[in-house]
């Protein structure tokens, strides 16, 4: 059998701001988000095996194979295969867990797209958001690849335009549990739903991250982030944190904000796209 190999990234995007709508019967949030991808990303390597299996290397710290989204992209695509062959995925892990930055969503996307490939399944793009959505809220954004306003619990997807700035982002040493902060009985979850328009795309600093006090609350170093991130720009949560992001509109003033900070603060600079790199 000849071995196929695609090497794809998994970029990783942030929330320019989250509002929260609502709460469904079933538990999940209405929300009104804009998502952009930033140019860091974890690198995924599929080659094709001749044997029926899917194997993931390295396997991730803390999480189980059978949990890991990787592994549940590629189960969730077995039943359409039209190839005989089984995966070997390397991951180069980039992006911090539970930051926010869709890390484990991303991995899943970029699984979902080799694998139609790979696997010749023949799903379309669409098909492949359905299928991810069962993943996770964030996962069809991913698939998608465009910067997009999402309503719903984050499946209805508009593309958008937003400036595609240079960001300093900080990534506190902890880990924030998605489904504590939805479920948490302070969570400001009644703001009034707007009218997405195009003019909002030029300018999020009015908007908010309805998380952020609530994390800031329980973890003391995202509180201490997003105070030493003011000082240099206004430093908004990403989903449900923990990480923390300040826009500037060059390089260089991102880089000389990044150069101020304690050195005891972790982080990284990073540039907004529009258009995910998994597409290119
Ligand atoms: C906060 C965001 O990061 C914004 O981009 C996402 O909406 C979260 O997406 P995600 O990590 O893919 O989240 P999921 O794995 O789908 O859900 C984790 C948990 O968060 C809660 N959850 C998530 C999304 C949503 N719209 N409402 C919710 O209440 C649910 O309790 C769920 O059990
Ligand atoms: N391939 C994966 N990469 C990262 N995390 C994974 C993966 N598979 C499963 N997980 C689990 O998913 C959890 C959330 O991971 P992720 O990095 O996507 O968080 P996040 O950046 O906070 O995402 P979001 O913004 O979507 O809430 C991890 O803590 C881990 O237990």
């Amino acid at each position: 059998m000849k071995q196929t190999t695609l090497t794809l990234p998994a970029p990783a995007k942030l929330n320019l701001f989250l509002h929260i709508n609502g709460r469904r019967k079933d538990g999940y949030h209405e929300l009104q988000t804009l998502f952009q991808f930033i140019d860091r990303c974890d690198t995924l390597c599929f080659t094709t095996t001749s044997d029926d299996n899917i194997q993931v290397s390295p396997p991730i710290k803390g999480v189980r194979l059978e949990d890991n989204l990787i592994y549940k992209a590629a189960k969730l695509l077995t039943p359409y295969k039209t190839a005989t062959s089984g995966v070997l995925i390397n991951i180069d892990k980039k992006l911090p867990m539970g930051g926010g930055l869709g890390g484990g969503s991303s991995d899943a996307a970029t699984t979902l797209v080799a694998l139609n490939t790979l696997w010749q399944c023949n799903r379309s793009t669409e098909q492949l958001m359905a299928l991810g959505l069962s993943l996770g809220a964030d996962v069809p954004i991913f698939v998608r690849g465009q910067a997009s306003w999402a309503e719903g619990v984050g499946e209805i997807l508009t593309p958008a335009n937003p400036i595609e700035s240079w960001y300093v982002i900080l990534t506190p040493d902890c880990h924030v549990d998605t489904g504590e902060i939805f479920s948490h009985q302070r969570l400001t979850r009644d703001t009034p739903k707007m009218k997405i328009a195009p003019a909002l795309e030029g300018d999020v600093k009015n908007y908010r991250n309805d998380c952020e006090n609530i994390v800031s609350e329980l973890y003391p170093e995202v509180k201490l982030a997003i105070e030493t991130l003011n000082k240099h720009g206004r430093s908004r949560l990403t989903g449900t944190g923990a990480c923390v992001f300040a826009a500037f509109d060059s390089k260089e003033k991102a880089e000389l904000a990044f150069s101020k900070l304690p050195k005891s603060i972790k982080g990284f600079i990073s540039k907004g796209l529009n258009s995910s790199p998994l597409l290119r």
